[in-house]
């Protein structure tokens, strides 16, 4: 195995999160696209594309990466295309969906004989955070307004609308597809297609499966439409850890260990949505705040629990590392990054990326 830093794929923990996904295709008709803003990396695509329909997309490149690695259907959104991306987009895309009736209508000659979507905004988000709240003040996130989609509805055949966040709840699921349905219903029911974007935590242990699986059957059949949701994390949610080892201890009121990676280039949503990594057991008498090797002060993966004091040379893993981390991964400080691994099913790992002094360089000048 690489030496460590590395993320750590493991394919038989990220197939309970695929059965799950095609369970629900199987009894709600809904198609499931994995976003590749959380989670990109094609070396674990040939499993994915068994349970999931296709990819959806960010970018230009997302766009070309989905129809490349993944295959089945590309839906390609981005908050907005720019001149010299259009053609390409149409060209290597099913569906095109724009962010606002402005963009549709900047693109229409070169779209038009392609399935175009438009992303609607329903101004309810689960999100508790700031940041990541596509419904906060002023979002530029989709059309707001029924009488700003009215004018171009006969361009488009589906609409997009993302505003689930880390929603474990089906209560509240329920509840805003209802204001949805109620505030955009005679619209919906013009179209042919609907995604529901990502956020939605449906592969969690507790999480009512079945009622969701009811719910998107009846909306869909309902408003005569195909459902498409949009799993980023639900698709990969524990599938991954990130490899590490200590570098260096000391003590300053608390016992510190220095490993060799950093949240700021390797688990950057840790620090910008202010979290703690996770260990696991996280059991035992010690107690160590995790650091990164950054000059960042504020470079801490954490405080956890050990049942032996660290030492440098220890190995640790840090838990559910697999969203949005290889995706944000960067150079700062000029610190090695991780490498990719991929755990097969049956226990064997290899190496699909490393990283050196060359790449740094490269991503420099
Ligand atoms: C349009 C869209 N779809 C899907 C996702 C994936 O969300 P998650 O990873 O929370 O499932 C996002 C997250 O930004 C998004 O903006
Ligand atoms: N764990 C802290 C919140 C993470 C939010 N993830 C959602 C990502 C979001 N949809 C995005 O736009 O990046």
């Amino acid at each position: 195995m690489p030496e460590t830093p590395y993320y750590l794929i493991d394919k038989a923990r990220l197939l309970p999160n695929l059965e799950k996904i095609a369970w629900l295709r199987e009894n709600s008709g809904a198609k499931s696209l994995l976003a590749l803003k959380c989670f990109a990396t094609w070396g674990v695509f040939d499993l994915m594309r068994e349970y999931m329909d296709g990819t959806t997309s960010s970018s230009l490149f997302e766009v070309k990466l989905g129809a490349e690695e993944f295959g089945g259907e590309t839906h390609a959104y981005c908050v907005a295309w720019a001149d010299h991306e259009i053609d390409e987009v149409i060209r290597v895309s099913d569906k095109v969906i724009f962010n606002t009736a402005n963009q549709l209508r900047r693109f229409d000659s070169q779209s038009a004989n392609h399935t175009r979507g438009l992303r609607v905004n329903p101004g309810v988000s689960t999100s508790d955070f700031d940041l990541a709240d596509p419904a906060r003040p002023f979002s530029r996130l989709g059309e707001h307004a029924p009488e700003d989609i009215e004018p171009v509805k006969d361009m488009i055949s589906g609409f997009m609308f993302h505003n689930n966040c880390e929603n474990a709840s089906f209560e509240r699921f329920d509840a805003m597809l209802g204001m949805i349905e109620q505030r955009f219903g005679h619209l919906i029911r013009q179209m042919d297609w609907i995604s529901l974007g990502g956020g939605i935590h449906f592969t969690g242990e507790d999480y009512p499966l079945d009622k969701l699986a009811e719910r998107l059957k009846r909306f869909g059949g309902q408003n005569e439409v195909q459902v498409y949701l949009e799993p980023g994390e639900a698709a990969i949610t524990n599938s991954t850890t990130l490899e590490v080892t200590v570098l260096d201890t000391l003590f300053n009121g608390k016992n510190l260990a220095i490993v060799d990676s950093s949240v700021e280039a390797h688990m950057l949503d840790l620090l910008i949505y202010r979290e703690s990594g996770h260990v696991a057991p996280n059991e035992g008498p010690e107690e160590w705040m995790i650091c990164g090797k950054s000059c960042l002060a504020g470079d801490i993966f954490g405080e956890f629990r050990f049942p032996e004091a660290l030492r440098p040379g220890d190995r640790l893993s840090l838990q559910d590392a697999g969203g949005y981390t290889m995706v944000k991964k960067n150079w700062f400080n000029g610190v090695k990054m991780p490498a990719i691994a991929i755990r097969e099913t049956d226990g064997t790992e290899r190496l699909v990326r490393d990283f050196g002094y060359d790449d740094f360089k490269a991503a420099l000048g």
